[in-house]
Parts: structure tokens; C-alpha cells; sequence
């Protein structure tokens, strides 16, 4: 789950992309980037890090212009390395920097053709590099010196033909504009926004909503599913329909956990929604044990406070932040390692002890994936002296892989993969375990916006919307993104032994 911006301003946007990436940085952590326009001159930083680590103010006084995008990366595709960091930029035609929030599913049959039909390079093993490729053939076939905002449109056409998966995407052409474009699917968030100034209108894209609210841009909507914007460098916008039957099936996992509650993506409130799974959920628990002993619910920081707090209310049982998160320590979810997470869970979070001493605690979290977080904090809530611990999350059990841009590669790496719900239990040391149901999951998010009925919901069902995924593409999934597959890539990281980005030589020099 990357984050994504573009911005056409009427200034320098230098300092507004760095507040939007900040305000988009729990979905990515690994590596950020920027790239500006400047009188048809693209400057571009990018590395690893957080980006309050990767942007210097003499950076910023470099990446001049009127219009850029930006990019946090949680990797899903090749090494974590400073090479695949993100926008990705090509020479030809024009000038174009693309970032990209999404996983492509036929990223290495794309990659063949790119370079044995295309003629084109590709570096890296990055399936985003593949896109902003196919997107630079496709333009470039048009042969326009001068290309209209139809040019665009009619690339991105051709691009829906050829990718599949997962995409969110805004590319800069220099000198032109910035365009931006979401899979036919809609998976990946992508919303726009505009703010009046002296100067005349501004317009933004990005992941989610809470980044336009911050620079005090109004979310004007979403990008619908296949459907294509563009602003040019002098703020006109302009949106077209790029894909054939298109039909929006949003992947729910962001309302469960990636996103922030104070995004509205697809007219759904996340926050109204995961107040929604908590409700359902303790009307669940209330079916299925009326005569339960829980005397105090405590929600697992950060994500699942909203449904705790929900859920204890329409329970009628005391709800109590047991729970302390040190702010400094970023999410673990989205770590790359399973060495990492484990660690930084203790990191992370402290029981306030009399919260939970001679106690029937709840606790609840947003989901249960590898059971990394569950885990430790059973283990720490019985330490600080519960007399039972219970568990419910906010999610059905997370079977199977994402393939979409989140980095759940492996179904043997999940819990709950091939486990009834008792033997998950006993493996998370739990004394109850309880998950929602899939139907009130989808409800608690389409009860926000009862246009939007269906979802991606792969995570939990196994079944793929865009059609294309089978045994044979979860396999090589698998062999190549697990645990210990990614162990080997950041050792040869170390080594040395990696792809040196092109664009990237003095990052890496320092
Ligand atoms: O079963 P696991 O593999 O541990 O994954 C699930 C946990 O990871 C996430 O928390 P995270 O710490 O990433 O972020 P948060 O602070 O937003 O809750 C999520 O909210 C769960 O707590
Ligand atoms: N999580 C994402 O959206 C990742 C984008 C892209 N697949 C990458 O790995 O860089
Ligand atoms: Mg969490």
C-alpha cells in the first residue's frame, strides 16, 4: 500500500507535496520521492526512509515548479531498495515521472513484451517501472511533438489493455500537466480536490482525502474506476472514462485497516465504517454469549480504537485505552520482516497494569493477519495480571494472499490460513476468539455509500476480481515475496549485491 500525490499549483508545490506524503505516510514507509516541474525541467529526491528523513531543505530548494507528485513506497514488488523507489521517471517521450500505489498481476509476462515487442529497458524488478513504461510506449506510438489531452487519455486507453491488477496511479509530463488514473477496478484509493487562490484554481490528487483537508484543498470526488484526469500545467482538468467495463470493487482492507478514519474514500466515511464493524461485531458477541463475563473492552492502538470504542458501547461494557502506543515507533504491519515486527510490537506498545489486573479483558484489533501483534499482547495482558483474556477482531479471518499492493504474499504465512477458529485461538493463546462475519464487514462499509455493494475481499475469500489470479501466479507469489525470499534480497542489499538505481546515484553516494 503506497501513498500517492500530484499537485498543479499556482507556486512552488515543493513543501505542499512534502505535508500531503507526510500526511500519507502510514501507507508507506520504506522510501519516498518527489518530482517537480520547472520550466519543462523535472528535478527529482528520493531514497529510503520516512519522509521526514529523506528531505532536506536543500532539497526542497531544488525541487522547484508550479506542478509534481509524489511517492511513500511499502514495497509489493522486487527488493526494498533505493533503485525502486518511487516516481520513476523516463526520457522519452517528453518527460514523464509516475508514481504508482498497486501491485500489477501480470507485471513479468508485461516486462517480456515491454522489452522484446516495446524495445524499452526495464531496470529494476519493480512491476511500477513496467507500468510508466507501457504508459511512455503507448504515448510515444501516437508520434505527437505537441500531445493534447486526449493523447493522454488514449494512452492510458491502451494501458487498462495491457496491465492487470491492482492501480492507482498520477504521472507528470513535463512541461504538460500531471495525469492520474485508477484500474478498472477501482482497488486502490485515488481522490481530487481544488482550492481557489488569487491566482486562480489548484488541483490535487492523492490516495486519500485527509491529505487534500490538511493543504486546505475540498475533495471534489474520487477517480472512478478506469477513468482518467488530467490537469494541465496551467490548471485546466479535464476526465475521461479509459476502460472498458469498468465497475468499482474497492479493496475493503483499507477500510479495516490501511487507511486513516479521517479519509472518506469512495463517499465511505472509514471512520463511520470501522465505527459500523465494531457495532456489528458486539452484536455478534452478544449472540453468540449473552451471558458474558467481560468486564472491560481495550482496543489494540493504533488502528482498532474506533471499532473498540464502538463496540464496547453497544456491548454496554466499560471501554478503557489499557494500551500505550509510543509514538515514535511506525506502524508494524507494514515492516519488512517478520524479525522486525515481532520486535518493534513490544516497541511499540506498554500495558497500563490496572487496566487488566484480576480483569475478563476484550481486546480487540482490526484484523489478524501473521498473529505477530495478538500474540505478544495476549501474552503481555496476562503478565500484567488479566484473569481472561479474550480476543475479537474486527476482520474475518485473513486466509489468503493480497496481490494487489499489500504485502501478504504467502498464505502460509497467515494464521489463520487452513485453521478453524479454535485452533487460532489456542495458537494466540487466547481463552475466546471471535472474528465479524464477511457479510456485516462488507455492510459496515456499504452502509457509507450504498452505491458501492461489492469489494475486493480477497483477502478473506480468495477470490480475485480482475480474474486473472491462479494456484500457478500464488506460487511463484509466494516463492518469491516470503519471509525468507525478501531476508535474502535485504542481505544482498547489504552485500552489495543489488540493482544500483540509474536516477539515484547520489542518494546512495549520500
Ligand atoms: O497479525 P499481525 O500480522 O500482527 O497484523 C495485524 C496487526 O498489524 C496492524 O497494526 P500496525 O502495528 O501495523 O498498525 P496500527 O498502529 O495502525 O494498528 C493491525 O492494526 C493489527 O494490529
Ligand atoms: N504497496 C504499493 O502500492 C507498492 C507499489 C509497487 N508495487 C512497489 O512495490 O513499489
Ligand atoms: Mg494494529
Amino acid at each position: 500500500m503506497c501513498g500517492i500525490v500530484g499537485i498543479v499549483g499556482k507556486g512552488n508545490v515543493n513543501t505542499q507535496l512534502y505535508d500531503a506524503l507526510t500526511m500519507l505516510q502510514h501507507r508507506g514507509q520504506d522510501a519516498a520521492g518527489i518530482v517537480t516541474c520547472d520550466k519543462g525541467r523535472l528535478a527529482q529526491v528520493k531514497a529510503n526512509g520516512l519522509v521526514r528523513d529523506v528531505f532536506r531543505t536543500s532539497h526542497m530548494l531544488r525541487l522547484t515548479g508550479t506542478m509534481g507528485i509524489g511517492h511513500v513506497r511499502y514495497p509489493t514488488a522486487g527488493s526494498s531498495g533505493p533503485a525502486l523507489a518511487q516516481p520513476f521517471y523516463v526520457n522519452s517521450p517528453y518527460g514523464i515521472a509516475l508514481a504508482h500505489n498497486g501491485n500489477l498481476t501480470n507485471a513479468d509476462e508485461v516486462s517480456k513484451h515491454v522489452f522484446r515487442a516495446d524495445l524499452r529497458h526495464i531496470n529494476t524488478d519493480s512491476d511500477s517501472e513496467v507500468l510508466i513504461n507501457v504508459f511512455a510506449h503507448e504515448l510515444h506510438r501516437l508520434n505527437k511533438l505537441v500531445p493534447e489531452a486526449g493523447d493522454f487519455f488514449t494512452a492510458i486507453e491502451a494501458v487498462h489493455e495491457r496491465v492487470k491488477g491492482g492501480y492507482a496511479v498520477v504521472a507528470l509530463i513535463a512541461d504538460y500537466g500531471v495525469v492520474a488514473f485508477r484500474d478498472p477496478f477501482g482497488i486502490r484509493p485515488l481522490v481530487y480536490g481544488k482550492r481557489d487562490t488569487a491566482h486562480g484554481v489548484e488541483y490535487m490528487v492523492a490516495s486519500e482525502s485527509v491529505a487534500l483537508d490538511t493543504l486546505g484543498f475540498t475533495l471534489v470526488g474520487d477517480v472512478a474506476p478506469g477513468e482518467a484526469i488530467y490537469i494541465s500545467s496551467n490548471g485546466d482538468l479535464q476526465r475521461r472514462q479509459c476502460a472498458k467495463n469498468a465497475v468499482l470493487r474497492p479493496c475493503i482492507f483499507e477500510h479495516v485497516y490501511f487507511a486513516r478514519p479521517d479519509s472518506i474514500m469512495d463517499g465511505i466515511s472509514v471512520y463511520k465504517a470501522r465505527l459500523r464493524q465494531g457495532e456489528k461485531l458486539a452484536e455478534k458477541i452478544l449472540r453468540e454469549r449473552p451471558d458474558h463475563d467481560i468486564d472491560v473492552v481495550v482496543p489494540i492502538p493504533d488502528s482498532s480504537r474506533v471499532a473498540g470504542q464502538a463496540l464496547a458501547q453497544t456491548m454496554g461494557v466499560k471501554f478503557r485505552e489499557g494500551l500505550v502506543k509510543n509514538r515514535y515507533i511506525g506502524r508494524t504491519f507494514i515492516m519488512p520482516g517478520q524479525q522486525q515486527r515481532k520486535k518493534s510490537v513490544r516497541q511499540k506498545l506498554n500495558t497500563i497494569e490496572l487496566e487488566f489486573k484480576g480483569k475478563n479483558v476484550l481486546l480487540v484489533d482490526d484484523s489478524i493477519v501473521r498473529g505477530t501483534t495478538c500474540q505478544q499482547i495476549i501474552q503481555m495482558a496476562r503478565e500484567a495480571g488479566a484473569n481472561k483474556v479474550y480476543f475479537a477482531s474486527a476482520a474475518p479471518a485473513v486466509c489468503y494472499p493480497n496481490v494487489y499492493g499489500i504485502d501478504m504474499p504467502s498464505a502460509k504465512e497467515l494464521i489463520a490460513h487452513g485453521h478453524s477458529t479454535e485452533e487460532i485461538c489456542k495458537e494466540i493463546g487466547a481463552d475466546w476468539l471471535i472474528y465479524q462475519e464477511l457479510e456485516d464487514l462488507v455492510a459496515a462499509s456499504s452502509e457509507g455509500n450504498p452505491e458501492v455493494t461489492e469489494f475486493d475481499c480477497s483477502v478473506f475469500t480468495g477470490h480475485y476480481v480482475t480474474g486473472d489470479v491462479d494456484e500457478l501466479y500464488l506460487t511463484r507469489l509466494d516463492a518469491a515475496r516470503n519471509d525468507n525470499a525478501k531476508a535474502g534480497d535485504v542481505k544482498k542489499t547489504v552485500d552489495g549485491d543489488t540493482v544500483i538505481g540509474l536516477h539515484n546515484d547520489m542518494q546512495e553516494l549520500g
